[in-house]
């Protein structure tokens, strides 16, 4: 597994090896790290579904950790915009924080638009075999621009926002993601389940029964 960045300026660092390993720390949760990198237009329902699949983690009682989107645009990655470059960037960093958050043994969900499939494909070669499930939140765009919770497509087809995926930036469909949900027709429940169903199926989380508690979007 590599553990440099291509990115890196300093020569004189070494890397230490923790003296915990990510093996050990994953045994001591029952549990198999795992990257769910949620991706797909803007209103298509990827934080929704990201946090229905984090609360029902939660009540099973798996150590998991969601980065959103719109959230690491508001600290870490407050510096980046829209263009391809930025997004680029925005990504790089969002990967190397979920490989962390891997290392301490967690379920991570990372729901970020990613539209570019070469950045996807770099998350991935960062992780070990296995560890990268794609989901893609398959939404025709015009339900994402009914639904348009933010009031964002509209602003774009205003011309009032510049470089809006879908629009005036590109978008590369996945072409053979792990998951693949659809929530023009799916409800919110069915598609968590999904998700879950196949992390209980793949052995990261113990098989147990359960029964979707989904009932809210998040605010
Ligand atoms: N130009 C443009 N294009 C797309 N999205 C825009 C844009 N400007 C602002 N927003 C808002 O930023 C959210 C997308 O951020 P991401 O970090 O997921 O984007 S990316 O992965 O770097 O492409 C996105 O959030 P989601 O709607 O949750 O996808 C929007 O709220
Ligand atoms: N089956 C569904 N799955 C996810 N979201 C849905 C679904 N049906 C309707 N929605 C609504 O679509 C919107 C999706 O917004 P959001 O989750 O912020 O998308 P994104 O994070 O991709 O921009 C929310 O208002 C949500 O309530």
């Amino acid at each position: 597994m590599t553990t440099q960045t291509t990115t890196m300026k300093t020569e004189n660092t070494v890397w230490h090896k923790p003296q915990i390993s990510k093996l050990q720390r994953a045994e001591l949760k029952k549990q198999k790290p795992a990257l769910l990198w949620y991706t797909g237009l803007s209103g298509s329902g990827k934080s929704t579904v990201a946090n229905a699949v984090d609360a029902l983690l939660f009540t099973l009682g798996c150590h998991s950790y969601l980065l959103d989107g719109d959230n690491v645009r508001h600290g870490l990655n407050g510096d980046l915009g829209f263009s391809d470059e930025a997004r680029v960037e925005n990504i790089r960093r969002i990967s190397e924080v979920a490989k962390l958050f891997l290392d301490a043994g967690l379920v991570v969900s990372t729901a970020f638009i990613s539209p570019f499939a070469s950045d996807r494909a770099l998350a991935k070669a960062k992780l070990e075999e296995g560890e990268f499930i794609e989901v893609f939140i398959d939404t025709p765009i015009s339900v994402c621009e009914q639904r348009d919770p933010k009031g964002l497509y509209k602003k774009a087809r205003a011309g009032e926002i510049k470089d809006f995926t879908g629009i005036d930036s590109t978008y590369d469909v996945p072409v053979a993601p792990q998951i693949h949900v659809k929530t023009d027709t799916q409800s919110i429940e069915q598609c968590a389940e999904q998700i879950v169903n196949y992390l209980m199926a793949q052995g990261f989380i113990p098989a147990q029964a359960f029964t979707s508690t989904v009932t809210s979007t998040p605010a």
